[in-house]
This record gives C-alpha cells, sequence and structure tokens, in this order.
C-alpha cells in the first residue's frame, strides 16, 4: 500500500465570516496561515439555503492570495463551472446527486483548468466513486449534512474517511482527501488520524477573535495525528 496523504491544510469556510466585509475577512483569515479559501455555494434547491455565486467569488479574489476551493451545494451544476472558473476558482467539487453525468462534469472543470473535488453526502456511499476515483483531485466528505455552518460532527464520518484513505493510497495517486462541517481543535485530530488532509472549518475559525491562533492549533493537532494516528484515535 502506498502512502498518498498529501501536506495538511487548513482551509477556512467563509460561510462563517461577516458577510458584510468579506474582502477583509478573507485578507485576513489568509493572512492568518489559511492554505485554501473555502466557498460554500447553496441555491435554496440542492439544499436548503441560499449563500452566494461567482460575483461574489470574483469580488472576493483579489483579497485572496490563496487558491479558492469553491463546494457548489447546486442543482444543476454544469452552468456554474464556467462561471466559477472565470471568477478565479481553482478548487470545484460538486455532489454526485446533483448530476446526471459525474464523470463528464469532472471533465468539464478539468477542461475550465481547475481541479476537481467530488462531495459525499453522510448517507453517500462509496460508490459513487466507483470508476472515477482515479480522475479526481480531491474526495470531499460531508461530516454533517450539507446546508448550514455550525452544525454538529457526525462521528460515522470517521470509518468513512479511513475507507476512502485506503482507496486512495491502494490507487496511489495524490487526491486530497477533505472532510468539511464541524471539525474544530476538539475533533481534527480524529479526523487526521482517520487519514484526512485538508479540513474545512467555518464557525470554529471565524467565530473566534484570533484566526491565526485557531489554525496554528488546528494545523498542529493535525499534523500531529497525521504523524501518529494511533495516539489521536
Ligand atoms: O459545506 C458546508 C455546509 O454545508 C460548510 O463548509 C461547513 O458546514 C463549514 O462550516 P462549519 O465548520 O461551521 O461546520
Ligand atoms: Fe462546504
Amino acid at each position: 500500500m502506498r502512502q498518498t496523504r498529501q501536506d495538511i491544510a487548513i482551509a477556512p469556510s467563509l460561510l462563517a465570516a461577516d458577510f458584510a466585509r468579506l474582502g477583509e475577512e478573507t485578507a485576513a483569515v489568509c493572512a492568518a496561515g489559511a492554505d485554501l479559501l473555502h466557498f460554500d455555494v447553496m441555491d435554496n434547491h440542492y439544499v436548503p439555503n441560499l449563500t452566494v455565486g461567482p460575483d461574489v467569488c470574483a469580488a472576493v479574489k483579489p483579497h485572496c492570495p490563496v487558491p479558492i476551493d469553491v463546494h457548489l451545494m447546486t442543482r444543476p451544476v454544469e452552468g456554474l463551472v464556467a462561471a466559477f472558473a472565470k471568477a478565479g476558482a481553482e478548487w470545484i467539487s460538486f455532489h454526485p446527486e446533483a448530476v446526471d453525468h459525474v464523470h463528464r462534469v469532472i471533465g468539464l472543470i478539468h477542461e475550465h483548468g481547475c481541479k476537481a473535488g467530488l462531495a459525499l453526502n453522510p448517507a453517500t456511499p462509496l460508490a459513487v466513486l466507483d470508476h472515477v476515483l482515479d480522475d479526481l483531485d480531491m474526495v470531499l466528505v460531508m461530516s454533517v449534512n450539507p446546508g448550514f455552518g455550525g452544525q454538529s460532527f457526525i462521528p460515522a464520518s470517521l470509518p468513512k474517511i479511513a475507507a476512502i484513505r485506503d482507496r486512495i493510497d491502494t490507487l496511489g495517486k495524490p487526491i486530497r482527501l477533505q472532510v468539511d462541517g464541524g471539525v474544530k481543535p476538539g475533533n481534527v485530530a480524529a479526523v487526521a488520524a482517520a487519514g484526512a488532509d485538508t479540513f474545512v472549518a467555518g464557525s470554529a475559525i471565524f467565530g473566534q477573535p484570533d484566526y491565526a491562533a485557531v489554525i496554528a492549533d488546528m494545523r498542529a493537532r493535525a499534523v500531529q495525528a497525521a504523524a501518529a494516528p494511533a495516539d489521536a484515535a
């Protein structure tokens, strides 16, 4: 088995930022050590909430020195890919339930020069990765049901993360394994020990006054757990 875990990356979710000051919040969280900026797009159709679109992504882009990681919680997906690529997204993830042709949408994201992620809801079986894992740049494990920030981490996500880690290692490709929903300093070690390398955190970071302290704390805990998973499990 090959170990393909990537460098630990902390991805603050702008969903929990002050929406009246998105440019400032983006700059602040990047200066505080963010590796990616997670940008949640909800359409009040695939999920029961409504957030932001490509124009807001383009507006925060000049304030964002790190890659923008767009998480599409929309149905349909296809028409938004070009718009987010133009708006400056480097990563685009989508949910398999929201499209008819998963493989085609991965190709569409790549055609637009972005990296592609597939987002698995808590009840989505791993079989959706069959035949497409090799084409992906990232698997996104939702550890809450999508649609809202500030929810509690679902513990059944941990064995799911471990199973996906095994599949990625068996394939032997450097595919990122991102976990999104309820991730915070108190559980990031367990999530890292299970095999994740990319940690989305909204309320855990933006809910504290010192973004740099939270990001550094989460990174240190994740790095330590990745190096010695048995100690953190
Ligand atoms: O995709 C999401 C919700 O659907 C968000 O990225 C996620 O919930 C982050 O927020 P928090 O860390 O507060 O759970
Ligand atoms: Fe998200």
